[in-house]
């Protein structure tokens, strides 16, 4: 993002005399198209233009922002009752999806294929593949089986747990010492509390939090979105640490809006936050360049694996935010990513399993799989 500095000139209506300010300004919050955007300027000059025209421009970058957002709301939340002409286009559509995002139960010949002599490594998001998602995210539990699948696992495998949570939260959920937890989108590594039998290098007393100066930031705008939505039923505010949730599920469609411009209005002072979507959610994260793929690379290193070729990196989510991982899977052509979805979706995953109970039976498969191929050997 470059920054442009802005010479605002305002007419003194008594005086007639010209004052002038000058911001700087990034490009993208003045321009909302890449059409709009001036010519570059060598040098760093000034543009200028009025403060009526400034003001315009930011209303109306505004609302585009806002429509965006709610339009991109909507898009994640199909609620209108399809047609039967739509309704057959939506089989064609979930046909040839599956066509290319096959199960990975039954892949799961290759994917073991693809695994020999190679160490596998689990990555897992949390909610929504590992816990169902539920109204209320204070009350997203694992089930017991779940939890047992999980600790099976990583009893052959190097295990992550990767969460848009914050760290402590999501291991309050899982409650197992022998994994490595990433929480606040990856922001917030750590590695097992309990030495893994599965040690290789030298991945001990991990503890990484690339976002920690945003700490008090984060802690503000928290406050602030509180008070902000306060007004609007059914809206919560989630205090992930590095990050924020504002979720809208419980919230009539038709508030929908007023809670965007609501956040907007307190993103809008601090550029150094962006906004994601999630299921029913707006996240909130520092601007830093660091998501679940950077995370997933991270603990592919200290587990001792960077620029390996003996090692098979297994990633399974149901989000937009585990998309950043299952595009390093892509691009490092190593490993699989596998989406946790009823519904196509756009994704970089390579497989498909439909809910959190067919995640635990690919978990179970896995280690049957281990288990018997440990008897031969
Ligand atoms: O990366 P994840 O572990 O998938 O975390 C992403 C967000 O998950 C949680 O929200 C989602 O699950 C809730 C409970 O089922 C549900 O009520 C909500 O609508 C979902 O968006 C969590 O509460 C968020 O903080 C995470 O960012």
């Amino acid at each position: 993002m470059t920054k442009q500095n802005v010479m605002i000139s305002e007419k003194n209506s008594t005086s007639g005399l010209m004052t002038t300010i000058t911001v700087a300004m990034s490009n993208s919050s003045l321009f909302s198209s890449a059409a709009q955007k001036p010519p570059a300027r060598p040098g760093g000059g000034y543009l200028a233009i009025s403060r009526k025209k400034l003001l315009k421009q930011l209303e109306i970058e505004g609302s585009a922002r806002i429509n965006a957002w709610v339009d991109s709301m909507k898009a994640s939340s199909p609620t209108h009752i399809k047609s039967s002409a739509c309704l057959a286009s939506t089989d064609d559509h979930q046909r040839s999806w599956i066509l290319h995002h096959p199960s990975a139960l039954s892949m799961f010949e290759q994917i073991i294929d693809a695994s020999k002599g190679k160490q596998i490594v689990m990555f897992l998001d949390y909610d929504g593949t590992l816990s169902p998602i539920v109204e209320d995210p204070d009350r997203a539990f694992m089930s017991d089986s779940m939890r047992a699948a999980v600790r099976d696992v990583a009893r052959y495998f190097p295990t992550a747990i990767v969460s848009g949570r914050c760290r402590d939260k999501v291991y309050n959920f899982v409650r197992l010492a022998g994994l490595y937890y990433a929480g606040s989108h990856g922001m917030d590594i750590r590695g097992p509390t309990k030495g893994p039998k599965y040690k290789k290098r030298n991945n001990q007393g991990v503890l990484f939090q690339p976002a920690s100066e945003f700490l008090p930031m984060i802690d503000e705008v928290y406050k602030a979105l509180l008070e902000k939505t306060k007004s609007i039923t059914g809206a919560k505010v989630e205090n992930n640490k590095f990050c924020l949730s504002v979720h809208y599920r419980c919230v009539e469609e038709k508030k929908w809006t007023v809670l965007a411009e609501q956040v907007r209005s307190v993103l809008k002072e601090y550029p150094k936050l962006r906004l994601t979507q999630g299921r029913k959610v707006l996240e909130i994260r520092p601007t830093i360049k660091w998501d679940k793929g950077k995370a997933l690379e991270f603990l592919l290193e200290s587990l001792g694996f960077a620029n390996c070729n003996d090692v098979l990196p297994v990633y399974i989510g149901d989000d937009r935010t585990d998309e950043d991982a299952f595009k390093v899977l892509r691009e490092r052509g190593q490993g699989f990513g596998i989406l946790v979805s009823k519904i196509p979706k756009d994704t970089n995953a390579s497989y498909s399993l439909q809910e959190p109970s067919e995640v635990m039976d690919f978990l179970h498969r896995l280690v049957e799989w281990k288990r018997l191929t440990a008897r031969h050997n």
